[in-house]
């Protein structure tokens, strides 16, 4: 039988690393957890059916988080593993955009912690290797006087490069992005006569130009037309399945959650459920039910 395989990233020999295991026996997965000179202790999986080791891109102990005297997250643990597509429902008001300011390192966890890639994600320092996108409408100023290529060139700012010095390299980087998203023709065209889902496409490009592993949308198709989403989804599902990006997608519409991702996250202030996506539809009734108090509205476009 062939060995796990182990990616350099996550045993860097130059830290002279060392492997501890501990049988979790869930799922046939062993926890790992691995300690380098430099202090960090990575944590990771061990897939028993495939073999490999698997980082845990997100690390989520025992947040809780106060806006003033009002707490809108409760005692949240979660981990997202390296090549989920986790989904995560809520109600209006329930913390999903809190939740992804804190992973993000825009907030402080006011108890608990965040940790990305094994670094905490107040000090994170690599920045490139996450995504964001935010709702479309909210992001920027549509009328913006920039083409789709100046757009997505700016993704490459948070690597220090500036606009003005792109290299070869770079110039190949924007247009491969433009050519994933499938907006080549319209690399040179102004951003505000572009119609809204090639916009938001633009925007997944722009995220994409510095390569992320881990891509973060917030209500990504808050104000898109039906076939421009559909398009959308399928461009998610292309970046998950065959670019290997572990994504987290926050929405309302339940039908999308389910059918789309492969783990769903349930929260209300408190997490009611975290688990694969079939569980949830398994069980959907009885956590919508808890989790939303009564008052579910549960918007199915039947995906
Ligand atoms: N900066 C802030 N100061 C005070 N309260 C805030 C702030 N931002 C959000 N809140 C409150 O915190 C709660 C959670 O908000 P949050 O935006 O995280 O919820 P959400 O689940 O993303 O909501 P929605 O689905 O409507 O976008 C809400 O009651 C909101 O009014």
């Amino acid at each position: 039988m062939s060995g796990p395989v182990i990616r350099p990233r996550l045993l860097d020999s130059t830290h002279g690393s060392s492997v501890q295991g501990r049988e979790g026996g869930l799922f046939g997965i062993v926890l790992i957890s691995i300690y380098t000179s430099s202090g960090n202790d990575y944590h990771a999986v061990i897939h028993f059916q495939t073999g490999r080791i698997v980082t845990i891109a997100i690390d989520i102990r025992n947040l809780s988080f106060t806006y003033e005297e009002r707490q809108v997250l409760h005692d949240i643990n979660l981990q997202v593993h390296e090549g989920d597509f986790l989904g995560i429902v809520g109600p209006n008001g329930s913390g999903k955009s809190t939740l992804l300011k804190l992973i993000l390192g825009l907030l402080r966890p006011g108890e608990g912690s965040i940790t990305l890639f094994g670094e905490d994600s107040l000090s994170f320092t690599q920045r490139h290797r996450i995504g964001y996108i935010a709702q479309r409408a909210s992001s920027v100023n549509l009328g913006f006087p920039a083409t789709v290529s100046e757009i997505v060139a700016s993704g490459l700012l948070s690597r220090q490069h500036f606009l003005g010095r792109l290299k070869p390299v770079h110039k190949e980087s924007i247009q491969a992005a433009i050519r994933m998203v499938g907006l080549a023709p319209h690399s040179d065209q102004m951003l505000g006569k572009l119609s809204g889902g090639q916009q938001q496409r633009v925007f997944i490009a722009r995220a994409l130009v510095s390569e992320p592993e881990l891509m973060i949308f917030d209500e990504p198709t808050a104000g898109v037309d039906g076939e421009s989403m559909e398009r959308f989804y399928q461009l998610l599902e292309d970046l998950h399945c065959h670019h290997g990006k572990t994504m987290i997608l926050v929405s309302h519409d339940i039908g999308v959650i389910t059918t789309r991702v492969n783990k769903v996250a349930c929260l209300n202030r408190e997490l009611y459920f975290h688990g694969d996506n079939l569980d949830f539809i398994a069980q959907q009734e009885s956590i919508l039910d808890r989790a939303y108090r009564h008052s579910v509205q549960v918007i199915s476009h039947g995906h």
